[in-house]
């Protein structure tokens, strides 16, 4: 979620009166779209039910029809859906408890948000929350869709039905807002003039629910009756055959795939063009850089705090916005970083520059168009309802290996990062079934592995978007394909027990928006680009740092200036060896030897623990500098297929590839979400399990795929 305009989460200070507006509803009516479209925030909107899981807030102005007037502040709370205020499930307990004043005290007023086009379901929670007494607006939201389906809607009657006001709005189009602000406003004055005093909710003892439940029930009905006239049912009815093929259990799965295969073979194709624009962009601002670095000390000296100032900001702005709350200790190391670069000799300035900021940053940074379409389409299938169908289709899978229905949901946010996915387990009630869910989490594809499956997928099929993709698809139904068989072992051995079905409504197909899809992507692209600016940057720094020292003794240096095969890339690769990171590289050769990765892969391997982009970068730089003197402007997929072995073949053969690939889907390389397991497990054993289990089922699998592949005639 983040802040799109000025005014949102203003500061209290200017707040003379900050009420508590409640928004509330059936879920996926578009409360969060309409929180969105009030504070001009972005938090997460998807059409299938149980997107919001916790209270949000935004402290917000609520314009006053009067101008002279200031206006009046609110803390708009959008809570997650429910259906009653007897909850069911972790989620519906926050709401529920939230509406009867048990989390944030008495709310001035509560907007019930209902979904025009399926009025009757939503009286039934109306009908309760009208029963607590709380000064109360109803929005009549979809208002665009009940029209366009022919559903005409009598506002005063209803408002007289519902004894509340009650105004249309269309979230999406912002159609009612005005009204909407100066209805909110009048209730608002009204409950402060005369605040009303909450009806204690009687706790229902056993016997009474069905006869309330009953009369709820008639009284929905009859307003419905008197005040929605035209098209009553225009429900997915015309849409129930679609629904029949896209749910049934082999037609279904061979549409997610299909529809999954598209996604990636579009990425492919679109790709291309965006990627070798950020290429060229980097070798230009390459040359450039190289061309203006001084060759004199006098220059270097007004270069050097410009550089370091640009670094410390860049540092601490991103941990800020990464909310790392370590930002003095970010500052702190931007500025001893800053002083040891001051003191590096010209020539180590330079490739650090070039090597280590550009080299790195640019690395990772060409994926990006990648990553931006696939969440492009992964949105506009989300808010289609497509999502909804495709987790009736897994969840039968899901259940078959022990993993809740409800898992589908953390699952989906996975595909962006475990570290929301492993939060939004907080729905799973049931704490064997959360456990197993965390567990497996990481497996899924997350947006951090796609650079290195574009990498790899470039490397194998070069220009020809459909293997591409169909390797893209094949890395993700591995990792989908491990969790589901790591939940299964988990649950037939250490965490067994039945897992709970899913009860999902379907929502109904609706048209996705562009603005939607266009602002989500634009979210993951700063996220991404974030990353890339901080964290990758200092480990990019770091490792350019541990591939440069130790320096090749000067005797070492001037027996190869006087020998007569000497080319400038053989020295740096010698430098390379020498260097802390050659000789960590090459003290692991026979560990992962049996996996066909080259020292230097190695050295992908273990800078890329923190963070699975990482391995990007570090071949960008390793490959890089040990190419020094070669055609620089280059593209990373370029150097890394013509690097040779020792012996003259080259390194990135078929299966060296495709043991890189299996090895990157299932380990468990990301220490964030690491410390996210141990806090929502409550302990490091867990964290500590499921490192050791992903590491040994990521080094075996990769140790299999490279020795068959290597079996069949594909190293060389
Ligand atoms: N046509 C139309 N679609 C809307 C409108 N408001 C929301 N939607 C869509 O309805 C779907 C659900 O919206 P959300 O805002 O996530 O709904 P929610 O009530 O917050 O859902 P939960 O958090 O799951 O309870 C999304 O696909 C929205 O794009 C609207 O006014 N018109
Ligand atoms: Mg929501």
């Amino acid at each position: 979620m983040s802040p799109a305009a000025p005014h949102s989460a203003a500061p209290q200070a200017c707040a003379p009166t900050t009420d508590i507006v409640l928004l509330a509803g059936n879920p996926n009516t578009g409360k969060t779209s309409l929180f969105n479209a009030l504070s001009g925030m972005r938090a997460k909107t998807a059409n299938y039910p149980g997107i919001t899981v916790d209270l949000r807030k935004v402290t917000m102005p609520i314009a006053s029809p009067d101008q002279s007037q200031p206006p009046t502040f609110i803390d708009l709370i959008d809570l997650p859906g429910l259906y009653s205020l007897e909850p069911t499930s972790p989620e519906e307990t926050v709401s529920s408890e939230a509406l009867q004043g048990r989390r944030l005290g008495t709310p001035a007023a509560v907007v019930l948000v209902l979904d025009a086009t399926n009025l009757s379901r939503n009286l039934l929670l109306a009908n309760e929350v009208l029963q607590l007494g709380l000064p109360t607006l109803a929005v009549l939201n979809m208002i665009d869709s009940a029209e366009s389906s022919g559903i005409e809607i009598d506002q005063e009657k209803l408002s007289k039905q519902m004894e509340c006001p009650v105004v249309a709005v269309s979230a999406r189009t912002g159609f009612g807002l005005d009204k909407f602000h100066r209805e909110l406003d009048a209730l608002l004055a009204k409950n402060r003039a005369t605040p009303a005093l909450p009806i204690a909710r009687p706790s229902c003892s056993v016997g009474c629910t069905g006869c309330r439940y009953a009369a709820t029930f008639d009284w929905s009905e009859s307003v419905v009756a008197q005040s929605v006239s035209g098209n009553r049912e225009p429900r997915n009815e015309n849409y129930e055959w679609i629904d029949r093929i896209l749910t049934a259990p082999l037609v279904g799965t061979l549409s997610l795939l299909a529809i999954m295969l598209s996604v990636f073979f579009l990425i492919f194709s679109l790709a291309d063009i965006p990627m070798s624009a950020i290429e060229s962009g980097f070798g230009w601002i390459s040359d450039r850089v190289d061309g203006i670095i001084p060759t004199e000390t006098v220059h270097k000296a007004l270069w050097i705090p410009l550089i370091t100032a640009i670094g410390m900001a860049t540092f601490a702005m991103g941990y800020r916005l990464a909310e790392i709350r370590w930002g003095k200790r970010a500052i702190g190391v931007a500025v001893v970083t800053s002083l040891l670069i001051a003191l590096l000799p010209l020539e180590d300035f330079r490739s650090l520059i070039l090597h280590g900021v550009i080299g790195g940053i640019a690395g990772v940074v060409v994926f990006l168009p990648q990553i931006c379409i696939l969440f492009f389409f992964i949105t506009i299938l989300e808010d289609s309802g497509y999502m909804a169908r495709a987790a009736f289709v897994m969840e039968r899978i899901m259940r078959r290996v022990g993993l809740p229905g409800k898992a589908f949901v953390p699952m989906l946010s996975a595909h962006a990062c475990a570290i929301p996915g492993i939060m939004a387990t907080r729905t799973i009630e049931n704490w064997r079934d959360r456990l197993v869910t965390i567990l497996v989490l990481p497996l899924l594809t997350c947006s951090a592995r796609l650079p290195v499956y574009a990498m790899i997928s470039a490397l194998l099929f070069g220009a020809n978007p459909l293997l591409a993709a169909l390797t893209f698809a094949g890395a993700y139904m591995l990792g989908l394909g491990a969790a589901l068989l790591s939940a299964w072992c988990l649950k037939k051995t250490i965490i067994a027990g039945e897992a709970a079905p899913l009860v999902i409504e379907l929502p109904p197909y609706r048209m996705p928006t562009l603005r939607n899809a266009f602002f989500t992507t634009l979210d993951r692209a700063s996220v991404f680009l974030r990353n890339a600016g901080s964290i990758i940057l200092l480990i990019s720094v770091i490792l350019w740092a541990m591939a440069t020292y130790p320096k090749l003794p000067e005797s070492a240096v001037a027996q190869q200036n006087d020998s007569a095969e000497l080319d400038s890339g053989s020295l740096a690769q010698q430098s390379l060896e020498y260097s802390i990171a050659g000789r960590t590289g090459k003290a692991l050769e026979p560990i992962f030897s049996p996996l066909g990765f080259d020292w230097k892969i190695n050295v992908g391997v273990v800078s890329s623990f923190a963070a699975r982009e990482v391995l990007v970068s570090t071949l960008s730089i390793v490959y890089g500098m040990g190419e020094e003197g070669a055609d620089d402007e280059a593209g990373l997929v370029e150097k890394l297929r013509r690097q040779k072995r020792a012996d003259g073949s080259p390194v990135f053969t078929t299966a060296v590839c495709f043991s890189v690939l299996v090895f990157y889907v299932l380990a468990m390389q990301c220490l964030p979400t690491q410390a996210i397991t141990k806090r929502e497990t409550g302990s490091w054993k867990w964290a500590i399990f499921q490192l050791v289990y992903m590491t040994v089922m990521a080094y075996v699998a990769a140790m299999i795929t490279f020795q068959s592949l290597a079996a069949l005639g594909f190293n060389a």
